[in-house]
C-alpha cells in the first residue's frame, strides 16, 4: 500500500481562499484583522516560522506587526511589549513565539496576552474553555496544531467518529490538548495519550486508526507499528543540519517506510506545519469577527 498524502500545502491554500473572503468582508466594515508576532532572541527556526506567518498574513490580507526583542530581554521587557500589543486597537491577534530564551517564564508570558487576542489558543482561559466546551458551544480560539490535525483529517475524508486515535507526545502545543478537541461531541474519536514513559508504545500505536506523532524524535514511528490503512499525522519537526549548502533537512517523527503501510500520511515538510499556520490565521480572523458581532 502507498499512503495517500494528507497534503498540508494544498489544504492550507483552500483554507486561505476561504479566509480571504472573510477578511474582505471585515475590511469592508472597517475591521481589518491584524496579527502581531513577538519574537524574543534569534533562534533561526523561530525566525523562519515567524517570517512564514507574516507571509501568510500578506496572502490573505491580514495586517501584521512584527515585534522583536533581544535574547537579553527581561521579564519586564517582554511583559511591556505584550501590554502594548494588548492595548493596540489594530491588533486583533497576538502570538508570543515559543520557545522563549532560557530564564523567561513561558507560561507567565502566555498568560499575559489578552485572552480575547490569543491567536495561539494557548492562554489558560482559552485552554480552560476547551476543557469546558465538551458540547462545542464555547466559542474560544483553539490551539493551532490540534485544529490543524483535525482539519487535515476532515478535509481528506478520514473517518474520525468512533476511531481509535493514538497521540504520541504530551507537549503543550499538541499532545496536552488534542484529545479535548477530538473527543468533542460531533467529532467523537476515542483518544489515547502516550508519551516517553508509556509501556509498550508500539502496541498502542498498532491499535490506532489514527496516529498523531508529536514528540520531536526523528523517525520514531516504525512501519511495523502501524496498522495497515491507518492515518498517520507526522507533527514532529527536527532540523538536521547536514545539507551541503549548510541548510537544514527536516525530519519528522515518522519513519519514511510508514508510507508503505499507512492509508494516509502527512509529510514533513508540507503536512501539519502549513496547516498550523493557517489555523492561526483562522483564530485571528475569528477574533476580528467576534469583535464586531
Ligand atoms: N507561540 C507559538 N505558536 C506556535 O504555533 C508555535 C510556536 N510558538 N513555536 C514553535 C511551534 C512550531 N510551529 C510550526 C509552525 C509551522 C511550521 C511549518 O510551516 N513547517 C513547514 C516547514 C517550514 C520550515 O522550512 O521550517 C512544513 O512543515 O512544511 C512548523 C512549525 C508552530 N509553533
Amino acid at each position: 500500500m502507498t499512503a495517500a498524502v494528507l497534503d498540508g500545502v494544498a489544504t492550507a491554500a483552500a483554507v486561505k481562499d476561504e479566509l480571504r473572503v472573510r477578511v474582505d468582508a471585515l475590511r469592508g466594515v472597517g475591521a481589518t484583522p491584524g496579527l502581531a508576532t513577538l519574537l524574543v532572541g534569534d533562534d533561526p527556526a523561530s525566525r523562519s516560522y515567524v517570517a512564514g506567518k507574516h507571509r501568510d498574513c500578506d496572502e490573505v490580507g491580514i495586517r501584521s506587526v512584527r515585534v522583536e526583542l533581544p535574547a537579553t530581554a527581561t521579564d519586564a521587557d517582554v511583559r511591556a511589549a505584550i501590554r502594548d500589543l494588548d492595548d493596540a486597537r489594530e491588533v486583533t491577534g497576538i502570538i508570543v513565539q515559543l520557545p522563549l530564551p532560557a530564564g523567561l517564564d513561558e507560561l507567565a508570558m502566555l498568560e499575559a496576552v489578552d485572552p480575547v487576542k490569543d491567536a495561539d489558543g494557548l492562554h489558560p482561559v482559552n485552554l480552560g474553555r476547551l476543557v469546558l466546551g465538551v458540547q462545542g458551544v464555547v466559542d474560544a480560539p483553539l490551539p493551532c496544531t490540534p485544529s490543524a490535525c483535525l482539519e487535515l483529517l476532515v478535509r481528506h475524508g478520514v473517518p474520525i467518529a468512533g476511531a481509535e486515535v493514538c497521540v504520541i507526545g504530551r507537549g503543550l502545543t499538541v499532545g496536552r490538548s488534542i484529545g479535548l478537541l477530538l473527543t468533542r461531541r460531533g467529532i467523537d474519536a476515542t483518544v489515547t495519550l502516550t508519551h516517553s514513559r508509556t509501556r509498550d508504545l508500539a502496541d498502542h500505536v498498532r491499535r490506532a486508526d489514527v496516529v498523531v506523532a508529536a514528540v520531536g524524535s526523528p523517525h520514531l514511528v516504525q512501519p511495523a507499528w502501524v496498522r495497515p490503512g491507518a492515518a498517520v499525522l507526522d507533527v514532529g519537526i527536527t532540523r538536521e543540519r547536514i545539507l551541503a549548502d549548510g541548510r537544514a533537512r527536516l525530519l519528522g517523527d515518522v519513519h519514511p517506510g510508514v508510507a508503505d503501510v499507512a492509508g494516509w500520511l502527512s509529510p514533513v515538510p508540507g503536512g501539519v506545519g502549513p496547516m498550523t499556520r493557517v489555523m492561526l490565521l483562522d483564530n485571528v480572523v475569528r477574533a476580528a469577527e467576534r469583535a464586531i458581532a
